[in-house]
C-alpha cells in the first residue's frame, strides 16, 4: 500500500495505479477507522480495480471547536487496518495542503443540507462539500464510496457530483451495527463504558418508530414516543427525530416511499447520529 502525504506525490501514483484505463474507487475518511470504514475498502474493491483511501480531519466542516479538537485521530493503527484490507492507496494530505494560505473559495449548498444535520451544525455541508469535491479533483477516481450512516451526507454528496459535473460515480454502502444495534462511529469510541450501554437506545427508538409508522400509526405520537424513548433510555439533548422523504430529505406528514426515519441525540456529551429506511407493510385486504 502507497502511503501519500504530498499533493505533489499523489498525481504520479495514481497515474501508476490506473495505468491505461483502469477503475479506481476512492474511500473518503476522517480516520480512527472501524469496521464499517473496512466495509466500505471491500465494497470499493468489488466496483473497481484499485481502492484508494483518505485519511483527513476536515476543520472546515466542524462548527464546534471542541469537537474538532477531540475527534479521535489513530493514525498507525488506521495504516494497518487499511492494508489488511486490501487498500492500494492512502493519502493523508496536511490542512495547508486542502487549504493553503490564500485559500478563498468554498462550495455553499442549500436545499438537501437546509434541515436536520445543517440546522444544528451550521457551516457543516459547505466544508463536506467543498473538502469532498476537493479530494474527488484531486484523487479522480472513477467510483467513490459514502456510508449510508451519514445519509444527508448522501443526498448533499449526490448533489454536489451532479451539480458540479465531476464524473464520479458515487455508491451509498448500508450502516454497519455492532452486535447490539449501535451504528458503527469513530465517536463511539468517546462514550464511557455506562454510556456506551446506553447508546443502544438510539438504533431501539428508530426502529420502533418505524415499526409503528410501517404499520399505519400516527406519525407524530410515533416520533414522541422515540424521542421519550431516548430521554428515558439516558439521551440529553434529542436534537432531532425525523420522518423524511428518502431523496430530497423533506419531512414527511404522511408516509409516502421511499421514506426514512433520521434521528440525532447527545450521551454524555457525545452526539451520535443514525437512520434506517421505512418500507410500509402491504396491508392484505380480501
Ligand atoms: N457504521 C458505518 N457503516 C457504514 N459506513 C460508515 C459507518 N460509519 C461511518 N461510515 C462512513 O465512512 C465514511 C467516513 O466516515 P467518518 O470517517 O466520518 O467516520 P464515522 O464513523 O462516520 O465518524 P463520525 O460519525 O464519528 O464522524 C463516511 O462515508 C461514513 O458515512
Ligand atoms: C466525507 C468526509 C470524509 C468528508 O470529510 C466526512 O464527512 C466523513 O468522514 O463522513
Ligand atoms: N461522518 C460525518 C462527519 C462529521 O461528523 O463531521
Amino acid at each position: 500500500m502507497q502511503i501519500i502525504r504530498e499533493l505533489t506525490a499523489l498525481k504520479p501514483a495514481v497515474a501508476g495505479l490506473r495505468g491505461s484505463g483502469d477503475t479506481l474507487a476512492l474511500v473518503p475518511t476522517m480516520g480512527a477507522l472501524h469496521d464499517g470504514h473496512l466495509a466500505l475498502v471491500a465494497e470499493a474493491r468489488a466496483h473497481a480495480d484499485h481502492v484508494a483511501a483518505t485519511i483527513f480531519v476536515n476543520p472546515l466542516q466542524f462548527n464546534d471547536p471542541k469537537d474538532l479538537a477531540r475527534y479521535p485521530r489513530t493514525e498507525e493503527a488506521d495504516l494497518a487496518k487499511l492494508e489488511a484490507a486490501g487498500c492500494d492507496l492512502v493519502w493523508m494530505p496536511t490542512p495547508d495542503q486542502l487549504y493553503p494560505p490564500g485559500f478563498a473559495t468554498s462550495i455553499s449548498m442549500r436545499g438537501v443540507s437546509d434541515r436536520w444535520e445543517g440546522e444544528h451544525r451550521p457551516g457543516h455541508f459547505d466544508g463536506v462539500a467543498t473538502v469532498v469535491a476537493k479530494l474527488l479533483l484531486a484523487v479522480r477516481p472513477t467510483h467513490a464510496i459514502f456510508g449510508e450512516k451519514d445519509w444527508q451526507q448522501l443526498a448533499v454528496i449526490r448533489r454536489v457530483e451532479s451539480d458540479l459535473g465531476i464524473g464520479v460515480t458515487i455508491l451509498g454502502h448500508p450502516t454497519v451495527r455492532e452486535a447490539d444495534g449501535l451504528a458503527m462511529s469513530s465517536r463511539n469510541a468517546l462514550l464511557s463504558a455506562d454510556h456506551r450501554g446506553q447508546a443502544l437506545a438510539l438504533s431501539r427508538a428508530l426502529n420502533e418508530a418505524a415499526t409503528e409508522i410501517a404499520a399505519g400509526r400516527p406519525i407524530a405520537a410515533a416520533l414522541e414516543r422515540a424521542t421519550a424513548a431516548l430521554r428515558a433510555g439516558g439521551f440529553s439533548g434529542v436534537d432531532y427525530i425525523a420522518l423524511v422523504d428518502a431523496d430530497s430529505l423533506e419531512p414527511l406528514e404522511s408516509a409516502r416511499e421511499p421514506m426514512r426515519l433520521l434521528a440525532a441525540a447527545s450521551l454524555g456529551g457525545v452526539r451520535l447520529i443514525d437512520n434506517i429506511p421505512v418500507t410500509l407493510e402491504q396491508q392484505v385486504g380480501w
